[in-house]
């Protein structure tokens, strides 16, 4: 684990500035972490994709508690710290990626491990790439558990309910597939440099029966979302899908869902009627 002087000094010696545009936030914070690995329950033999390894703070915890990391760095100088560091240390148990995480967001974890959905995300994720990763990544083989570090407006968006403002196309993914198990929130100062944005560690459990939408369900539900104040009707009407989504209109109308609704009023279960494929 890095206190703040000793980040500090490594960024010293590499000559590198905390980037914003990569949400260059390292932790700094012992219990932090140690709360990170306790929410994920991670224990030896686990198998870990860490968005952003940075320092190597948290992917260090991991790996002494005995987990199997798969990480990916977008930022050269961070990768090539990690080559010349931990990876020297636990060859065995770290695998690297140089590379976007919203690209790759299981971190080049082998799809045969993938496919078994027994690994888990543990992270703490550039704020800025944290929605499209999370979309993408629930788009696929399906992890375990997910705890990460997000900023707190994103949390919320996460776990928001219909009919309120945070409710978008995210929420409706993510909930359809997890559900938030814990959440605890933690102080800009457990950083370097502190975040202006509160921030939080969210942990999702997949559900039993997971539902995934269909990529064209996905893409559709994220339109639909760009135009949040008007009416589902209306929006559904200037679609190139109109004719499917036009019967599940239909449908959802059983539910008690009017055509006048706005998106946001939409419920889970109504958008889980929508399998286009
Ligand atoms: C909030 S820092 C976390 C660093 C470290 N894990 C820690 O907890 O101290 C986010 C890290 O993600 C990296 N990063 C930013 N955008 C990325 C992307 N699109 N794909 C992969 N890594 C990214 C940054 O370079 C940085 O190392």
């Amino acid at each position: 684990m890095l206190t703040l002087s000793q980040t500090r000094k490594i960024l010293a010696k590499l000559g590198h500035e905390p980037r914003k545009a990569l949400g260059q936030n390292y932790l700094v914070d012992a219990n932090i972490v140690r709360k990170s690995l306790e929410l994920a329950e991670v224990k030896a033999g686990d198998v870990i994709v860490e968005v952003g390894p940075g320092l190597g703070t948290l992917t260090q915890s991991l790996l002494e508690a005995g987990a199997k990391v798969f990480a990916i760095e977008a930022d050269k100088t961070m990768f090539a710290y990690q080559t010349e560091n931990l990876l020297k240390t636990y060859l065995d148990d770290l695998n690297i990626t140089l590379g976007d995480a919203v690209d790759k967001p299981r971190a080049g974890l082998p799809d045969e491990i993938a496919s078994r959905g027994d690994f888990k995300i543990v992270a703490n994720l550039p704020y800025a790439i944290s929605t499209p990763w999370l979309e993408t990544l629930i788009a696929g083989p399906l992890p375990k558990s997910i705890t990460v570090m997000v900023q707190k407006e994103a949390g919320d968006r996460f776990m928001a309910e219909s009919g309120t403002k945070q409710f978008g196309a995210v929420s409706i993914f993510l909930q359809s597939a997890y559900r938030r198990a814990k959440a605890h929130s933690v102080s800009s100062s457990c950083f370097h440099p502190a975040p202006k944005v509160d921030s939080m560690i969210v942990h999702l459990e997949r559900l039993n029966n997971p539902f995934c939408f269909t990529p064209v369900s996905r893409k559709v539900i994220r339109r639909i979302f760009t135009q949040r104040r008007k009416q589902i009707g209306g929006i559904v009407r200037r679609l190139d899908e109109r004719e499917q989504l036009e019967s599940w209109l239909e449908e959802i109308a059983s539910l008690g869902i009017s055509p006048q609704s706005r998106p946001e009023q939409v419920p889970l279960e109504a958008w889980q009627k929508l399998t286009l494929e």
